[in-house]
């Protein structure tokens, strides 16, 4: 019911909302009309026009809101057509009114304010135009018409009252259009810097893998999902052989060449739920959940051998890639900082026994 009410446009709520504030004020304004009528004021047929008319546009923006998405009219166009629409109709209010007119000034104030929230300053300044336009030469007709009915001088302070006002509230909502559309550039400016802040947060600059931060967050997590499962989990800490040497011949640029090097072969040998962190310089954490530990030394072999296949062209030359390794499976609620610890000891023993290798722990 909601969504047929409301549709799926997010925008479609809001714009409601304002469709529903403008429903009361000519709600309103046909309620001072009548009352008009009433006190005999104003001239009942004339006034019954005026109020059916409102009442037929007020539906067919109604309409026209709800199915606005599906034809293709912008908001801000919808917009301009309901004051103008509620403008016009102001105006056929103030001329059937009698003496009581003056209140529809104020009406036409209200729509223009109303425009603030939706419209631009360009589109509110027409409008203001139009408005001072069609009510000037309605008060002409009417002077030079029924001049015992709408007498020049009080037509002339009308038009000059309702002038002032106009242009004053044009220029306000026109400021308030501006500060509307810098709070919307603000927001965006915002929401990009959270995105960035997030990513800077989770991700290592240098290679683009998860940082040391996150993969804690995530060895909790993990920590807490696994306890009643059981599952077997792998931690392999891999340590680039004779990394230092790399920066000392070729600079550390190309030190850093060969990082990401490393992190992209790497990477490409994993399946989505791997996680591979930087974990320090040229030290990298390998999460391997659901994997108990024969299959992660095949995974780690795997990655040894794409790593090998795909040197760094430096100055000519090609920088070979390799790396040890130390893996250790989780025990049965064991924390990962003690696993980590048995892959470190297992990492340690690779080094010790000629690098290249993966060690055990
Ligand atoms: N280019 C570059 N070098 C880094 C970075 N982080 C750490 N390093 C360097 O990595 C080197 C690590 O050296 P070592 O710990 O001696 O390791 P290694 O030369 O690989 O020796 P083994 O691990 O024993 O094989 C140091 O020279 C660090 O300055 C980085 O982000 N970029």
């Amino acid at each position: 019911m909601r969504r047929l009410l409301l549709g799926s446009d997010p925008r479609l709520p809001r714009m409601l909302g304002y469709w529903a504030a403008t429903c009361l004020l000519y709600i309103i304004g046909g309620i001072l009309l009548l009352l008009s009528v009433r006190a005999g004021a104003a001239d009942q047929r004339s006034a019954l026009i005026v109020v059916a008319m409102g009442s037929a546009g007020v539906t067919a923006f109604a309409l026209l809101v709800r199915a606005s998405a599906a034809l293709g009219i912008a908001p801000s166009t919808l917009a301009i057509w309901q004051a103008m629409y509620a403008m016009a109709i102001n105006v056929g209010a103030y001329v059937v009114t009698g003496p009581l007119r003056g209140v529809y000034l104020i009406f036409l104030l209200v729509v223009m304010v109303f425009c603030a929230f939706s419209l631009r300053p360009r589109h509110t300044m027409l409008l203001c135009t139009y408005a001072l336009g069609m009510l000037g030469a309605t008060m002409l007709w009417l002077v030079a018409t029924y001049p015992a009915t709408y007498p020049a001088y009080v037509e002339g302070v009308h038009f000059a009252s309702a002038a002032c006002a106009l242009v004053s509230v044009t220029l306000l909502t026109g400021e308030m259009s501006k500060l509307r559309l810098r709070l919307k550039r603000q927001k965006e400016d915002l929401v990009a810097a959270m995105t960035t802040i997030g990513k800077l947060a989770t991700l290592d600059e240098l290679t683009s893998l998860a940082n040391r931060r996150h993969m804690n967050e995530l060895l909790v997590a993990q920590e807490r999902r696994l306890e009643p499962a059981g599952e077997p989990t792998c931690i392999a800490l891999i340590d680039l052989d004779f990394f230092k040497s790399v920066n000392d011949r070729y600079g550390h640029a190309a030190g850093d060449a060969v990082l990401r090097r490393f992190s992209e072969a790497a990477r490409s040998e994993l399946r989505a739920q791997d996680v591979l962190a930087r974990w320090g310089g040229e030290e990298f954490l390998l999460l391997l959940a659901g994997t108990p530990l024969a299959q992660a030394v095949t995974v780690v072999e795997r990655m040894a051998a794409r790593v090998a296949a795909a040197p760094v062209t430096v100055a000519g030359s090609d920088v070979h890639i390799t790396f040890s390794a130390g893996l250790a499976e989780r025990r049965h609620g064991e924390p990962f900082a003690d696993t980590i610890t048995r892959a470190d000891k297992a990492l340690y023993s690779a080094k010790s026994n000629g690098r290249n290798q993966i060690g055990v722990g």
